[in-house]
This record gives C-alpha cells, structure tokens and sequence, in this order.
C-alpha cells in the first residue's frame, strides 16, 4: 500500500473509531432488567429540558426519536434550583418471557411534580402521577423518595420521567429489583430508627439538665436538636408520609421554613452558649438581625408566591448561618472561652456536614450517598462534642463556684479560715464534743504592739509577719484543730480532744516560737511576742460564749504586762 493510502486508512480508521465513541454516547445503553437490579440509572438516561412551553408525552417522544436528548452526565441527576422541568428517557431489556416486576425510584421526597409513564412500541402501557404537590404522600417512601411498583413486559420498553420543580431539582433515577429495595427500605428504618432515636435521647437529656441547672444554653440546644429533627422528617418525607399527608402546601414550605428555623436555633445557642451578650453584643444584634431578615424573607416569598426567591433565600442563609456560627467558635478561642474548643469542633463537624448537604442539594457538589448524609454524620458528631462541651462547662462553673466559695471562708494573707470558714468548721467539733461529753479547749492570741512592728518596718513587712506567725501555728496544729485568723492580729486555735492544762502548755510553746521568728530572707528580728487567753468548754454554754471568755482572757494577759498566757482557774 502507498503511503497516502496508508495515510487514509489510518484516517478512516480514526473515523471509525470517533464514530463508535459518539455512538456509544450518544445511544445509552439499556437498563438489564434481572435479579441484580440496582444502581442509580442517570448516566444511561437521554435528559431533554423543556423549553418555554410544556410538552406532552407524544412531544417529547417525537424530540428523543430526532436525537434531541442529551446523555445524562452523572449516575444521579442534578438540575439545581429552579431549573425548567426536564423530561428523562430510560431503555429498559427484560431477556424473560415473562413481565418482571421492578421497583422505579423517580425523585427526591421535595420535588413538586413527576410524571412517569411505560411505553412499549409506541403503546402507553401506564403512567403515575407523583410528587409533593399532590395530596395523600402517594407512593413517597421516606428517606428514599418516589417510588413506584412497575411490571417491565418482556422484550424492549421505555421509561419517560417528566420533572417539575423550583426546589432543587435532584432526580436519583434507579431501576431496582423488588427484593433489593425492600432490603433498602428495612436498612433506612434501621438508620433512621437510630437517628431519631439519638436525637429524642439528646433532647430529653438537655430539656432535664435545663430543668436542674437553668443554664440557657441546653434549653437552645435541646430546641436546636428539636429543629434539625423536624428539617430532618420534613425533607426525608417522613413529615408528609406520616403526619401531614393530606397538606401537601404545608409539606412544599416547611422544608424551607424548618431549614431557616434551623439555623436561627443553631445561632440561639452559640450566642447563650459563648455569652454573647456579655462579651460580644454587637456580634449579638448582627446575629439577630440576620435571623429576622431570614424569617422575614420566607414570610415575603410566601406571601408572594415566589417559591424560586424562598429556596434561593433558604439556602443561602443555611450557608451563611453555619459560617457566623465557625467564626464565633474561632473567636471564642481567640477569647479562650471556658469550652471554646469544644464547641469550634462541633460547630466544624456541623457546618462542614450542612456545607457539604447543602451545595449538594444545590446541585454544586457531585449527590452521592455520602454527600448527601453529611449533614447528618456532622450533626451527630456535633451533638456529641457538644454534650462533653456543656459538660464541661458545667464542670468549669461548679469548680469556679466552690474555689469562690473557698475564697469566702478564707482569709487571702494567711490562708488560715477567716471568721466565717472558722465558725463553721467549729460548729461541727464544737456539737461532736457536746454530744459525746468530750474535753475541747480554745486559744485566743493577739500579737503585741502590732503596731509599733507596722511602724518601724513597715506595712509590707507587717503583712510577712503575720504569714510567719500564721505558719507557725498551723506546723503546731494537729490534724482535727480549727486554727483561724479572727481579726487583724488576732487568731483563734479550737482544740478537740484537749483538757485545759494541754491547752495551757501548748499556749506556752507558742509562745515561746513567736519570740523566735524572724523574716528568712533578711533575718530581720521582728522582736515579736503574743499574748493568750486559754480556756476549757463547761458542761453548759455556747461556743459564742467560749470565745467571748478567751477574748477575755486575752484581754487580761495584755494588761498583766503582754507576752503571757492567761487561762481561767
Ligand atoms: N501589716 C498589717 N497590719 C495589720 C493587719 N491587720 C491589722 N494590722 C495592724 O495591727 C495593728 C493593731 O494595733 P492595735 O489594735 O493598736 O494593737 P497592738 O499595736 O498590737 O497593741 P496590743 O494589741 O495592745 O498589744 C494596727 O496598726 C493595724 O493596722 C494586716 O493585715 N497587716
């Protein structure tokens, strides 16, 4: 063979090749009606969108026989927002002899209008009117969508799906074998059962740790749970199918209205669970204005009957609502919110699952099973990073409660019991000691001339000898005394288990100490002495009155000359 003609054959056979390619993508292939029967069927549809006026079955048969459909370009169809009514083509091959029967998924659970019919050479053999426009939720399986029971004759058939709606136009077309899609119906009750179940058992949970602790943020977060539920039965169709069946207006705005709702409960309880009022109210007032103007969107639409506005509006806030809701996770971090962290993970798992639904749905992102669920893995992961949050937060509360608490029975220079923490700690002793007949004493001290020490060295180091001295008792103390500052150079010792003549002793060693203590540091001598009044519990009297006595007491060591114990004979 010459070269040119070599050169020809080469370009025919490119030709020809070009030409199965186009053809094969060009014919789609059959659907193999079998046992196997499943998949999702958009890529061996013809897809044909309607242009201006509406077409009627023998129309759009007469446009798919002159080649004017186009092969579907993804296994589940997409048409996004208000796009114009499509009409489907779908070959079917039944090998038997005999009809099989086949279960026909045709659209999600929220498109408004579909229309499948049956056509064998040219004969109409059935046809279905479906979608959530109509009353009764006919042929709706929940979490699937709709579906309709067909007896595929033998031999060739087709299938025309047409497709009306200005919500996302999402059409998961699929062919399935009766005993597959039973199985899938049981699966999806299972999971649902589950979800339901996981979101009741949260809700309860918070409602009654709202009811005990009267902490905001679990009342907005059992109503957030509530919301994702109810936007949850509304798209899945459970709502329709088994509440509302015959309020088909309801059912066609409730899914915008539950996702708008939705995201104003989500931003309800980041603003009570991260204090918005207090540490961010401009950030507050924006949130709030962005909810009424979502709200007030939808009651505008509705009122004017501009479905495509209510979507659009619907979806975009959906967006920006899971967006504000990150940002003020980062920011609380920034802050170092009490739970901060917790709750930017969970509003990370949340936002990027309602992120990852929501532009599927719009129809930006390829709708494959798990895109589609990511809004519910990402809700739950949320709910539970959300629960250890609040609990956490709970924990922090309680922890900073009782350190105030501490605080207020403390005295801050010495860390002795202030008089409130000592009267308390020694109500107890004080009624074990009555109650078992039981020695107790009690010492008084007053530092002597204070005042003088305050005066030659200094306030600062006044406050370092107080600490020294308060030390110095609490290394004397043993495990079940009560040891307090009761004024300002004055401290208070309750002695469980102890006769007079030990509190005397132990007075007198006391004694002894404070005249030795010096400031380590400078090894200033302080030249510091105290005087005591020591006293035993009688059988009658008030531990109020025990006290007044060792005052008393003190008051009469002071006058004998300071530096001296003095104890009731
Ligand atoms: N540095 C310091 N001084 C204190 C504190 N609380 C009380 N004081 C001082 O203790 C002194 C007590 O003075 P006074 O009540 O006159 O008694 P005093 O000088 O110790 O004399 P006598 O008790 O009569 O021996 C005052 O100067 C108070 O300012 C304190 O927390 N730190």
């Amino acid at each position: 063979m010459s070269l040119p003609g070599r050169k020809s054959a080469f370009l025919h056979l490119i030709l020809l090749c070009l030409l199965l390619v186009w053809a094969r993508a060009g014919w789609a292939q059959p659907v193999q009606i079998n046992s196997k029967s499943e998949g999702y069927a958009g890529l061996l549809s013809q897809v044909l969108e309607e242009q201006g006026t509406p077409l009627d079955l023998p129309q759009a048969m007469a446009l798919f026989r002159q080649g004017r459909g186009q092969p579907g370009k993804s296994p589940i169809l997409n048409f996004g927002i208000d796009s114009p009514p499509v009409w489907l083509q779908l070959e079917l091959d039944n090998p038997a002899d005999q009809p099989v029967a086949v279960m026909v998924v045709s659209g999600t659970t929220w498109i408004d209008h579909l229309q499948l019919s049956l056509v064998q050479a040219d004969k109409l053999l059935g046809q279905w009117q479906m979608g959530d426009t109509l009353p009764g939720a006919k042929q709706l399986i929940p979490g699937i969508g709709f579906a309709t029971r067909l007896l595929i004759p033998p031999g060739r058939s087709e299938l025309y799906l047409r497709a009306a709606s200005p919500d996302p136009l999402v059409l998961p077309i699929e062919v399935l074998d009766v005993d597959v899609f039973d199985a899938r119906q049981h699966e999806y009750r299972f999971v649902y059962g589950l979800i339901y179940g996981f979101l009741l058992s949260m809700i309860v949970y918070n409602s009654m740790l709202y009811i005990g602790l009267r902490d905001r943020s679990y009342l907005h977060y059992s109503l957030y749970l509530a919301l994702f539920g109810l936007l949850n039965m509304t798209y899945t169709g459970h709502g329709f199918a088994w509440f509302w069946p015959d309020n088909p207006s309801f059912q066609n705005h409730c899914i915008l209205l539950m996702m708008v709702m939705f995201g104003c409960s989500g931003l309800a309880f980041t603003s009570s669970f991260l204090s918005l009022e207090r540490y961010a109210p401009k950030s507050l007032r924006l949130l709030q204005a962005l909810c009424i103007l979502a709200l007030a969107s939808q009651a505008f639409s509705l009122l004017f009957n501009a479905q495509a506005a209510e979507t659009l509006a619907a979806f975009v806030f959906a967006l920006v609502a899971s967006l504000g809701m990150l940002l003020l996770g980062i920011l609380a971090l920034k802050h170092r919110h009490v739970a901060g962290h917790y709750y930017l993970a969970a509003m990370f798992f949340g936002m990027l699952g309602t992120l990852i639904t929501t532009l599927t749905v719009w129809g930006l992102l390829p709708f494959t099973g798990w895109n589609y669920g990511a809004i519910k893995i990402g809700i739950i992961l949320q709910a539970i990073l959300l629960a250890l949050g609040l609990s956490f937060k709970v924990r922090q509360q309680q922890k900073s409660r009782l350190q105030a608490e501490r605080m207020a029975e403390r005295d801050p220079l010495t860390g002795l019991h202030n008089r409130r923490g000592f009267n308390e700690q020694a109500a107890a002793i004080w009624s074990t000691a009555v109650r078992n007949q039981r020695p107790l004493s009690l010492i008084m001290l007053d530092l002597d001339h204070f005042k003088t020490i305050n005066d030659l060295h200094g306030h600062a180091t006044g406050d370092k000898a107080l600490k020294l001295t308060a030390d110095m008792l609490a290394q004397n103390c043993r495990g079940g005394d009560v040891l307090g500052r009761w004024g300002g150079e004055e401290f208070l010792l309750l002695l469980p288990e102890t006769g007079i003549s030990e509190a005397q002793a132990l007075a007198e060693r006391l004694r002894m100490e404070i005249q030795t203590l010096e400031l380590a540091e400078s090894h200033t001598k302080l030249a510091l002495s105290a005087s005591f009044g020591v006293i035993e519990r009688s059988s009658q009297g008030q531990l109020e009155q025990l006290i007044n006595q060792a005052d008393r007491l003190l008051y009469v060591a002071k006058h004998s000359g300071r530096n001296r114990v003095c104890r009731e004979d």
